[in-house]
């Protein structure tokens, strides 16, 4: 089967006017995935290469075909010249010098080598908020420095989630993330008073990510973790505008019918340019003392997901059973390092340091 190294190596003579480089390399021609003889990629075209439309569909078209591609499926975007520029200036590793008002974190500079993701779902209660942490600390095991933004306004749960009792404290005139596990993090709930429900709304919450980003200390960090509410409100869109390399992974249940939702929030990370680097099943079944597998929601969600957006099934995560000991550490939600989950968790860390997946 073609990988999706053999489909850039296959169209990667096709250039951008401008530059003469291949629009492969430029991160103009992205979000590339191939399942067997389909293959799936997005196009952007900005107004230099916007009348080459037709001829880049036959183009790439036949290029995949030679390769033994049946079918193709292309997507077009058409995208400005600043946006060009600015993807090319990341995907170069270049500095990109944005509007002061919006991308002015230097966390979010093309060469900050900052790597972000975040955890979307079409619901909430699928396990975001677990992917969130348990991925954090996999990416910790594997000596990254990692910051998690709990952006989940409505069910903020990062920091009882890793059993944080404090506020973050001021350092000057900057905010401090609290630190556990090894684990930077800054939530929304740090800054609710009592339980109340948060009733934000638009420029409050494009004011929330800014400050998150531009007045918190991070310090140096490899990988920022952003858990986002869910399905695709406002702060998804405001990460899309904010964070145009975030990647994104969708977190979904193994029932097949329930996705629409996760699928539109895939779809949205898709129409705004953001690569997704996969989808994860959780709950995807129990495993019995005698080591039998229970499909006890369904089965096949997470792939149906991943087809539909034409990415990977990054992984399956196992239920843990209620009476299981608790997790590593002071933390309640942390898998503990001898379970399945974790193990599986460290090979997805493992995957997305070595570039694996991206
Ligand atoms: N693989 C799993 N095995 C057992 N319990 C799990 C698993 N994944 C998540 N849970 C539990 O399911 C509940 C919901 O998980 P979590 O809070 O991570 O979901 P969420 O999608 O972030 O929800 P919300 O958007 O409402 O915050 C939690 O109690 C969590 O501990």
């Amino acid at each position: 089967m073609l990988t999706k190294d053999d489909l850039v190596a296959a169209i990667a003579h096709i250039q951008d006017d401008e530059h003469q480089l291949p629009l492969t390399e430029i991160g103009l021609i992205r979000d590339i995935t191939t399942n067997k003889d389909h293959a799936a990629l997005s196009v952007l075209l900005a107004p230099n290469l916007a009348s080459r439309e037709q001829e880049l569909q036959e183009q790439i078209t036949s290029a995949l075909q030679k390769s033994g591609i049946t079918d193709v499926h292309i997507r077009f975007k058409h995208i400005s010249n600043e946006e060009k520029n600015d993807i090319i200036a990341i995907k170069l590793n270049k500095t990109v010098r944005r509007a002061p008002t919006l991308m002015n974190s230097p966390l979010v500079a093309g060469d900050s080598g900052v790597t972000f993701i975040a955890i979307a779902s079409g619901k909430g209660g699928v396990g975001k908020s677990t992917v969130t942490v348990n991925l954090a600390a996999a990416l910790v095991k594997q000596g990254k420095r990692v910051g998690i933004i709990d952006a989940d306004i409505y069910g903020y749960s990062i920091p009882e989630m890793l059993g944080i009792k404090e506020l973050p404290q001021k350092q000057g005139n900057r905010i401090a993330p609290v630190e556990s596990q090894g684990i930077k993090v800054i939530s929304t709930g740090f800054f609710v008073q009592g339980n109340k429900p948060v009733v934000w709304r638009g420029p409050m919450l494009g004011k929330m990510l800014g400050t998150f980003l531009n007045e918190v200390e991070w310090g140096p960090l490899d990988y920022m973790i952003l858990d986002l509410p869910p399905g695709t409100g406002d702060v998804a869109l405001d990460v899309h505008n904010r964070i145009p390399q975030c990647a994104e992974i969708l977190v979904t249940t193994p029932h097949p019918t329930a996705n629409h939702v996760a699928a539109r929030a895939g779809e949205m990370a898709i129409q705004t340019n953001h690569p997704i680097l996969g989808v994860i099943e959780n709950m995807s079944y129990f495993t019995d003392p005698t080591g039998e597998k229970h499909y006890l929601f369904g089965r096949g969600g997470g792939q149906k997901l991943a087809d539909e957006l034409n990415t990977k099934l990054l992984a399956e995560v196992p239920i843990q059973s209620s009476d299981a000991p608790e997790g590593s550490g002071s933390s309640p939600t942390l898998f503990r390092e001898s379970s399945e989950q974790w193990h599986i968790f460290m090979e997805l860390a493992a995957s997305i340091v070595s570039k694996k997946v991206d």
